[in-house]
């Protein structure tokens, strides 16, 4: 079985960490509750995250998440019941067993508790299977069973599209979506053990960056490259009050422009420079003003998608990193980090499975929240659905510096994160920023002479 030379994918962006209240115990657990049996191929001594490509761990979340997204109290339910001790203790047996015992009293009293308050419904039955780690077929059965004792109806195809139906069209679009992951997710079960072979696992996708490798052979993962956030379906839209634009009649050629206005201090690029740091965040003209492209307000927005200046390439040291193909100046806007926006309740979800894997791909876009305001905070995700910036290793002497922005939406909850060169960078250079991780358990090899993690030199 072949395993990747270096598969340490990220680690947590944020300064802010959020408390744990789910926890998934193994994907062991959610090939279970997606009917595989063959969880003894699974046992190994290789570490959880060694068997995980970006694009698995994507579609091993969305099919989480649609068993987490019920709604409020089924999912109150639910949780408690993932993350009660009997059943973690109870996982850890089962998935240590090689064959499946047969059904204990409290599996199926614990089904029948589900029998007497939930509708049946796909969801309801995949997430009890991860609750108790048994096919969905056997969690089935009992239901059916147990619903015929209570002289109640058998659950019907039909019945199943009612209740989806009457959820929300998300649910809907997210069923379709779940039946393709079940697909995919079978073809891995299956494959296992090849899915680092490199001729099994040629490059899918192919991004519009250069990508270089003269380290080895190991090829980039299959991603999903983007030049713009994808809203997961989960968000709620930005509130219409912030979609507002000034009305310069001049091209905003004054200062009296009320988006530069937005701006503590004024507008704080000039001749495509940064011209201040402590700038809180940057607010852009939009499509709601009466300027054109042209107007001096409008800089971020139309840099976004200049990506033939960079180049992917395997570093010695820290996996792939991202480098420029050109000279940059210093204050110079240089990329937007984009990938998939999330709600805070998907992102805890995420962030548990990432802990997991020790693979953090996040950032809380929390400018101008506080500590009481962190279910507004969306966050964005770039393990899978991803930009160039994916690929940026920290440094503790960075290059790069980030600053949130507003273009359309300047409802907070929807900032941008673009990234400044914090001085000149020549070409070829390594793009780095600094990712604050406060765990002394870094192990940094940013190389820097001032690295803070380094025994030496660090002060964390
Ligand atoms: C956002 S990803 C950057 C791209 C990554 N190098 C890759 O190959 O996909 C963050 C991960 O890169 C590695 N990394 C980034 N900066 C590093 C540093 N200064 N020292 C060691 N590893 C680093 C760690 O494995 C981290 O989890």
């Amino acid at each position: 079985m072949k395993v990747p030379p270096n598969n340490k994918q990220y680690v947590k962006k944020s300064t802010q960490s959020r408390n744990k209240s789910l926890s998934i115990e193994s994907s062991a657990e959610i090939r279970a509750s997606l009917g595989s049996t063959q969880n003894s191929s699974f046992s190994s001594s290789y570490p959880l995250k060694y068997y995980f490509t970006p694009h698995i761990i994507h579609l091993w979340l969305k099919n989480l998440e649609s068993i987490v997204h019920l709604n409020e109290s089924s999912n109150k339910k639910l949780n408690s019941d993932f993350i009660s001790w009997k059943w973690v203790i109870h996982r850890e047996k089962l998935k240590n067993s090689s064959s499946w015992p047969q059904l204990t009293k409290e599996e199926y009293s614990l089904i029948s508790s589900y029998v007497t308050s939930f509708t049946f419904s796909y969801e309801t039955l995949q997430a009890i299977s991860a609750i108790i780690y048994r096919p969905p077929q056997i969690v089935k059965n009992v239901w059916e069973s147990i619903k015929s004792q209570l002289n109640l109806n058998d659950p019907e195809e039909e019945n199943i599209k009612k209740t989806l139906i009457n959820n929300s069209r998300c649910l809907i679009s997210q069923y379709n979506v779940l039946l393709e992951i079940e697909k995919d997710l079978m073809k891995f079960d299956e494959s296992l053990a090849l899915l680092w072979d490199k001729n099994v696992i040629s490059p899918h996708s192919h991004p519009s960056y250069k990508v270089y490798n003269n380290i080895d052979s190991e090829k980039l993962p299959y991603l999903k490259f983007t030049y713009e956030n994808l809203i997961n379906c989960k968000v709620k839209s930005p509130d219409s009050d912030f979609n507002y634009g000034c009305d310069c009649e001049d091209n905003c050629q004054t200062k009296k422009c009320s988006c530069a206005k937005d701006n503590d201090g004024g507008y704080p690029i000039q001749n495509g420079r940064l011209i201040r740091t402590d700038v809180g965040a940057i607010y852009e003209c939009n499509s709601n003003c009466k300027c054109n492209k042209h107007c001096p307000y409008q800089i971020i927005q139309n840099g976004g998608k200049n990506n033939g200046l960079f180049e992917i390439f395997k570093t010695s040291n820290k996996g792939w990193g991202l480098r420029t193909l050109a000279p940059i100046k210093k204050g110079t806007f240089v990329l937007e980090h984009v990938g998939e926006i999330l709600e805070p309740r998907t992102a805890k979800l995420r962030e548990v499975c990432y802990e997991k894997l020790d693979m953090m791909a996040y950032f809380d876009l929390d400018f101008g929240f506080d500590e009481n305001e962190k279910l507004k905070v969306l966050c964005v995700d770039s393990n899978y659905w991803c930009g160039a910036s994916r690929f940026l290793n920290h440094s503790c002497d960075p290059n790069l510096m980030t600053i949130p922005f507003f273009v359309e939406h300047k409802d907070p909850r929807f900032q941008r994160l673009a990234f400044f060169a914090k001085k000149n960078i020549p070409n070829l250079t390594e793009l780095t920023f600094d990712y604050k991780i406060s765990s002394v358990k870094f192990e940094c090899s940013c190389g820097s002479n001032i690295c803070r993690y380094n025994k030496n030199t660090g002060k964390i």
